[in-house]
């Protein structure tokens, strides 16, 4: 085959993954975690839209790397993430662009729910109007004890449009979302688990999120792909078709590796070796 261009990257070996530079959040995988941690503090890792697309852009790569079996998003200083870029939104006057500007938002967080692993927000600080949005698309969240949670769009003459309007009042019950959403209030971590909006509160939240991770990964990683599959498809249909695609991909676990090993280690009374297939 005739070389046109200098190959120098020739010696990555054709599977490795090329992870793209990123400028306003770190990626790291360590042990089957990936981590995505957002990089400006100074700006209380506010998502500004270039923010956006690099989060956008991470997604990609989580889906597409065969060592990644759990992702924790967190943030770096006192901020899980701020909210949107208040300066950015300032600026928006078109109806047509505000909807432009949600509606890219909401892709986004729409990525990180589609993601096919296991999903948890770490959340070692404020998580506002977009922060707890993109929080609030993820499968899992474990606040730091000192963290503060909330929707405070209203109080700036704006809507949460990054999806807060309607996954907060699927996850916790319309009451509790309304108490959100019309106050804005700033709600503390130990308030946010009796809510049923995190899941975990610790000291350290990055450290509750690894051992979280922990005990996930001990299990089928394609039965999690699947488990998470089922409640995804099944949150917006009538319960006897969500059901449905229950027994349909419950179906599909019988067919695979993992399931074989998984009955047999528990019949033979020693641990399990799953494969992911
Ligand atoms: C569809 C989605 C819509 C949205 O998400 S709208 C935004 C919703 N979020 C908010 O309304 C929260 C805005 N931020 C705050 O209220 C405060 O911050 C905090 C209470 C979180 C923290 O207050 P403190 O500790 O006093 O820090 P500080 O001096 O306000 O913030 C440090 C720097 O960060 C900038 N910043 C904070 N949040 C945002 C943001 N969301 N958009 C743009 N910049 C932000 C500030 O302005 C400041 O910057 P400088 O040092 O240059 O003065």
């Amino acid at each position: 085959m005739a070389h046109e261009h200098d190959h120098s990257h020739e010696e990555v070996p054709a599977f490795a993954l090329e992870v793209p530079e990123f400028e306003f959040l770190r990626y790291e995988v360590a042990e089957g975690i990936a981590w995505v941690t957002f990089t400006r503090p100074k700006a209380l890792n506010a998502l500004a839209a270039d923010v956006l697309r690099e989060i956008a852009e991470v997604t990609e790569v989580i889906a597409e790397d065969p060592e990644v079996k759990v992702a924790v998003f967190t943030g770096e200083g006192k901020a899980f993430v701020a909210g949107a870029d208040i300066s950015e939104i300032n600026a928006l006057k078109d109806v047509f662009i505000g909807r432009e500007f949600a509606l890219a938002g909401q892709e986004v967080m729409n990525h990180i729910a589609a993601l096919p692993v296991p999903t948890i927000a770490a959340i070692n600080g404020y998580a506002l109007g977009g922060g707890l949005e993109l929080a609030l698309a993820c499968d899992l969240r474990v606040a730091a004890t000192k963290a503060k949670l909330g929707l405070p769009e209203v109080g700036l003459g704006l809507i949460p449009g990054f999806g807060g309007t309607q996954r907060l009042p699927r996850l916790v019950g319309v009451g509790r979302a309304f108490d959100l959403i019309l106050t804005g209030r700033h709600v503390p971590a130990e308030e946010a688990l009796a809510l049923g909006l995190v899941n975990r509160v610790a000291d350290d939240a990055v450290a509750a999120a690894r051992e979280l991770a922990q005990a996930i990964m001990k299990n089928s990683p394609v039965a999690l792909a699947l488990a998470k599959e089922a409640v995804a498809r099944g949150a917006d249909v009538p319960l006897p078709e969500a059901l449905e695609i229950e027994a349909d991909l419950f179906g599909m676990t019988v067919t695979t590796h993992d399931m074989r090993e998984g009955t047999a280690a528990f019949l033979e009374k020693r641990a399990p070796e799953f494969k992911g297939e």
